[in-house]
């Protein structure tokens, strides 16, 4: 057989990248979410733990890890979170392990996590984060679609729509700032901006060598 000759471009790699969705309750980042993952075998749901009930149609180990407090409370004295925060009453973080050596190797993560969360990773690994924040056309679309989706009582529902504003005034802590209108139009807003991150010089290694090459008299 064969073998293909090897390329100087054979020596290009990516470190992986952090894509982080947040919003304020109900304005879309968990059906953006399925949509890239659906769309890009390369890209990798960080499933957080968290103490909240489990919702209708959730998946243990692919939505969340559901946990108890006192499990949780020990993984944050095991240091096993690479974030976490208290959200609506509950205790949700990042585990570590998956990530740390998954970046390593060029694989690129997608986080549903909120503003406290976003603060925490991007103060520990700042060059590998993009920090997307989606924005709700409206607050009573933001209502709407909270009701709509039929998961959440009305007290919770009251609850994460009293949350939304103080949940807005953090956009400003984002790289970018979509608005969830139609849902399609988002959806390609987000794609182009993780494509043209992935291409970012500073996330190639091996491409001072492989441009040097280039410019070998
Ligand atoms: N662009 C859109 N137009 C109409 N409905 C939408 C749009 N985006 C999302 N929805 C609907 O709004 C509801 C809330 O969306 P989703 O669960 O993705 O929000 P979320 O930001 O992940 O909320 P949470 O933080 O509570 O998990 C769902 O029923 C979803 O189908
Ligand atoms: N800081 C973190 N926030 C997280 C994490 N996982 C989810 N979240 C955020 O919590 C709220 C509520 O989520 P829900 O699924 O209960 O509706 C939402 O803003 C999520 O983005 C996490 O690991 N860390």
């Amino acid at each position: 057989m064969v073998q293909p000759t090897p390329q100087m471009s054979d020596a290009l790699h990516r470190r992986g990248l952090m894509f982080i969705l947040s919003s304020p309750s109900g304005a879309g980042k968990t059906t953006i979410s399925r949509m890239l993952l659906d769309g890009d075998p390369a890209l990798r749901l960080s499933v957080s733990a968290t103490t909240r009930p489990m919702r209708p149609g959730e998946v243990d180990g692919k939505d969340y890890h559901f946990v108890t407090q006192e499990q949780f409370d020990r993984m944050v004295e095991a240091e096993q979170f690479l974030e976490w925060a208290h959200v609506f009453s509950h205790s949700y973080g990042t585990p570590k392990a998956q990530v740390k050596a998954g970046l390593r190797e060029g694989q690129d993560f997608l986080f549903d996590i909120d503003w406290q969360g976003t603060q925490q990773l991007y103060q520990k690994l700042e060059t590998d984060v993009v920090r997307v924040f989606l924005l709700p056309p409206s607050i009573d679309e933001l209502r709407r679609r909270l009701t709509g989706r039929g998961t959440d009582s009305a007290e919770v529902i009251a609850a994460r729509m009293e949350r939304a504003r103080a949940e807005i005034s953090h956009w400003d802590g984002y790289d970018y700032v979509v608005v969830n209108d139609d849902i399609d139009e988002c959806f390609a807003k987000v794609c182009e901006i993780l494509h043209a991150e992935r291409m970012k010089r500073a996330r190639q290694t091996g491409l001072i060598g492989f441009v040097r090459e280039l410019m070998r008299p």
